[in-house]
């Protein structure tokens, strides 16, 4: 099968649905015309569609659907997760079963039925036919039929492709070898299982029951913990947030009474944690949605700072800051273990014109900053020039200051010659793997 074609062009057109030759006989046994469609993978093939098809990130997808049963999204999320996550080979099994490429929407049916069958362990009855009632009835006897011989042949295929390397995206898969050699492909394995549910707890706060504490701090629950059913996040002391994303406010050592600027703020986790220690926080983010967001998460953990609606580029409260934090926009290559529709999202020339948009927001944060005072400027990005190259060359006034290894414990060989920490989701792999991120600290000299 084709792979998705890049955001924004238009996927290529399929065949008719006449023309799917003996592959196309029909299923066993007729559909009654009145089969209800199994509503989770009605909503995993609306999640895909919107993925591959309209270049929408699952989130906002996830937001789209029609109110439904929150069990039955959440396995929607699951089943397009896992198609999103191995799609390249899950093509790859399926393609020499098809003699035509049948139309998108069929396709994601069968990398639906292909996912259940070979990750999510559906029992095949069940996979097969709820794949065979999605489709229009012409594709029926195709489903069933291709679905029938993945349930067979499958699995052997599966495990005798080079999977790391069909699963990534070329230009990916090329700038990151470039970026980090060999550990390309422990890169492209992290992104195979879903992400642990890592918490920030406020202070004082007692470890959630089942959960590991790691090294920097963060509590860490296995995949698939619901967030909402915990008594840490009912209460308003813990909230979601990757033990990599923790080490950006963390590595500012903010005091109670400091005067930080968190630029680009929302949804908030670096915020509620310099709230959290006591600063005083202006949280400055510029899209009124996600600003909403951020105003919720705070509210909900009872935390204060003041949220200003600015673009960060240009904002300026004629005070000067102790301490800033710039956790700028960026490809969030990074995050792909949590958000693998990332792949799908992201062209190459994006990573560009994000570092484009990173310059400025840094040069302007070095002006907002006191003498003496601390910038730490992250992304969730694993492409250097989103990264070191952006801290190679800072601008006028700030100096480097290093990070040193007694500030972030398990994680000492993630520091730069250059004293930055640049972290993979490789790291901590017995443990879940981590984020992606890259995190440079400078002072006001
Ligand atoms: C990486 S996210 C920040 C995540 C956040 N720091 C956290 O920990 O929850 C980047 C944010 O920057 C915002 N943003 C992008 N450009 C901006 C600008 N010029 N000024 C202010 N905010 C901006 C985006 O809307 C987005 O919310």
């Amino acid at each position: 099968m084709k792979p998705p074609a890049a955001p924004p062009s238009a996927p290529p057109h399929g065949r008719r649905p006449d023309q799917n030759g003996p592959q196309g006989r029909p299923a066993r046994g007729r559909r009654p015309a009145t089969t209800p469609r199994n509503p989770t993978r009605v909503a995993a093939l609306a999640l895909l569609t919107a993925v591959l098809d309209r270049h929408r990130a699952m989130e906002e997808a996830l937001d789209a659907l029609p109110p439904s049963d929150p069990r039955d999204r959440a396995a929607a999320h699951r089943i397009a997760a896992a198609v999103l996550r191995r799609l390249g080979s899950l093509d790859a099994v399926l393609e020499p079963l098809l003699r035509r490429e049948p139309p998108p929407e069929v396709q994601h049916v069968l990398r639906i039925g292909a996912a259940e069958l070979l990750l999510l362990n559906t029992p095949p009855h069940a996979a097969v036919a709820s794949c065979v009632d999605l489709v229009p009835r012409p594709f029926a006897g195709l489903v069933n039929a291709v679905l029938r011989k993945v349930a067979a042949e499958g699995p052997q295929t599966l495990e005798d492709l080079d999977g790391e390397r069909l699963d990534t995206p070329g230009w990916l898969w090329t700038a990151w070898q470039k970026a980090y050699g060999t550990r390309v492909r422990a890169i492209a394995r992290s992104h195979r299982s879903p992400a642990p549910l890592d918490l920030s707890l406020k202070p004082g706060t007692e470890l959630p029951e089942g959960a590991v504490l790691l090294p920097n701090g963060t509590a860490r629950l296995p995949a698939g913990t619901r967030i909402t059913e915990l008594p840490a996040f009912i209460d308003g002391t813990a909230w979601a947030q990757d033990a990599a994303a923790a080490l950006p406010a963390r590595l500012l050592h903010v005091t109670p009474g400091l005067a930080v600027a968190d630029l680009c703020a929302a949804p908030g986790g670096k915020t509620a944690q310099l709230a959290a220690a006591g600063a005083d926080v202006v949280a400055v983010e510029r899209d009124p949605t996600r600003i909403l967001r951020l105003r919720e998460n705070l509210a909900r953990l009872g935390l204060d700072a003041r949220v200003v609606q600015g673009d960060a580029a240009e904002w300026d409260p004629g005070t000067r800051f102790d301490a800033i934090l710039l956790d700028a926009p960026c490809s969030a290559t990074g995050t792909i273990r949590r958000h693998p529709d990332v792949p799908y999202l992201k062209r190459p020339t994006d990573v560009p014109s994000l570092a484009g948009l990173q310059k400025p927001l840094l040069a302007h944060a070095a002006t907002l900053l006191a003498p003496g005072g601390r910038l730490v400027f992250a992304t969730c990005s694993l492409q250097p020039e989103e990264g070191e190259a952006q801290a190679a060359n800072p601008p006028a006034g700030l100096v480097p200051d290093p990070i040193r290894p007694e500030e972030v414990p398990g994680l000492e060989r993630a520091i730069t010659h250059e004293g930055w920490l640049r972290t993979t989701p490789d790291m901590w792999e017995a443990e879940g793997g981590m984020d992606g991120f890259f995190i440079a600290r400078f002072r006001k000299g």
